[in-house]
């Protein structure tokens, strides 16, 4: 029997230092998270990250907690309750990171019988900190604890046109009520050397500018290319003004160069240029996430309007809307019925 596992990143059991600790061990030891030998990964992470970064990890994560929990696992949860009546295979929800695992989630299928597993990371884009990581974490659970079953997965759908749709759709109406001088696409930066380490041809990718735009195998595991990428498609779409809409990269950690623009930086660019009324959208994320209510809506509104800016509107991510459940829908029912995956 068929059955659907969504995969998110996880979030701490509560938003308190003694719980962000061990999320954020889990985490930044993935070695496709912080990618350096084990030892220096170790030193690195416990020895001076996990000193001080829970306390403040903590701080910024109370400031979006709601009363059922986390916004990133609510939203995930009540996504999936939509998409279980839109199907008729078992879902379950697992996490690539704290105590809503991969492995309980397979569980829960496997006892409703599933045999043939549907693999959805939930992240439009490929990232080897993202994507590649909850693939590989969940062939490895598979391999050892669930030998029996087959896993298939759904590829990056960061064009696939009914998500170009409803992702417009929903940028569509966060813009009505709000005349907007600039467009920001605003996506989870990465050090740039991920992005060389996941070419599989070795010397496509540059960061230069301009090989992104030259076709090319390596783009099926470019995030940068997949990113501007989404934003063309989208402007296209709602067919938005050349020179209003920009993208940029967010929440960095300090060392390595990571992806820029970085989107800090261009609060203050884009307030300085005089552009007062500033949309922003979070399109590296399905669901709202301590990365866009607090890093974007909290924080970048204040940034933005320190620099000069007037009015500032953080659009939400698609989370449990209906056109986005069903879009979701579909694909499932589409690899169920006809085993095609649609993206
Ligand atoms: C879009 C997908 C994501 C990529 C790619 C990604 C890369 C990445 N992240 C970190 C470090 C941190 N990220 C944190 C939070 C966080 N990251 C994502 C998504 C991606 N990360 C989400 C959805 C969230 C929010 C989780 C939530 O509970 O709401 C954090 C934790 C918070 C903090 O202390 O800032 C860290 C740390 C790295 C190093 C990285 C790529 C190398
Ligand atoms: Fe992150
Ligand atoms: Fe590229």
């Amino acid at each position: 029997m068929k059955g659907v596992l969504l995969v998110n990143l996880g979030s701490p059991d509560s938003p308190t230092p003694k719980d962000v600790k061990p999320y954020l061990d889990e985490f930044l030891m993935d070695e496709r998270v912080i990618d350096v030998p084990k030892l220096l990964r170790n030193l690195l992470v416990r020895g001076i990250i996990l000193q001080t970064r829970p306390k403040k990890s903590a701080k910024a994560y109370a400031k979006i907690w709601w009363d059922e929990g986390s916004p990133l696992v609510v939203i995930s949860e009540r996504f999936t309750a939509k998409l279980r009546q839109h199907t008729n295979i078992p879902v379950a929800l697992g996490m690539r990171y704290g105590s809503m695992s991969i492995q309980k989630a397979l569980q829960e299928l496997t006892g409703q019988g599933v045999d043939e597993v549907l693999l959805v990371p939930l992240y439009p884009h490929y990232a080897m900190s993202s994507y590649e990581t909850v693939v590989v974490k969940a062939m490895e659970v598979q391999k050892k604890h669930f030998p029996n079953i087959e896993l298939t997965t759904l590829p990056a759908f960061y064009k696939s046109p009914d998500y170009i749709r409803v992702l417009s759709e929903s940028i569509a109406e966060g813009l009505k009520d709000f005349e907007y001088d600039h467009i920001l696409f605003s996506y989870h930066g990465i050090p740039e050397r991920h992005i060389r380490k996941s070419d599989p041809t070795s010397y496509h990718c540059k960061i230069d500018g301009s090989c992104c735009s030259v076709n090319s195998v390596a783009h099926h595991t470019c995030y940068r290319h997949q990113v501007y990428e989404t934003t063309e498609l989208v402007k296209a779409h709602l067919g938005l003004p050349e020179g209003k809409v920009s993208t940029s990269f967010q929440s960095r950690l300090a060392g390595d160069p990571w992806l820029k623009p970085y989107t800090d930086y261009e609060f203050e660019r884009l307030a300085k240029e005089g552009k007062k009324r500033l949309a922003v959208v979070t399109a590296a994320f399905v669901s709202d996430c301590l990365e866009t209510l607090e890093e974007i809506a909290m924080e970048g509104k204040e940034q933005f309007e320190e620099a000069g800016g007037e009015q500032y509107k953080h659009i939400p991510c698609l989370n449990d809307s209906d056109a986005w459940v069903q879009v979701m829908a579909n694909w499932v029912n589409e690899w169920q019925q006809n085993e095609v995956l649609p993206v």
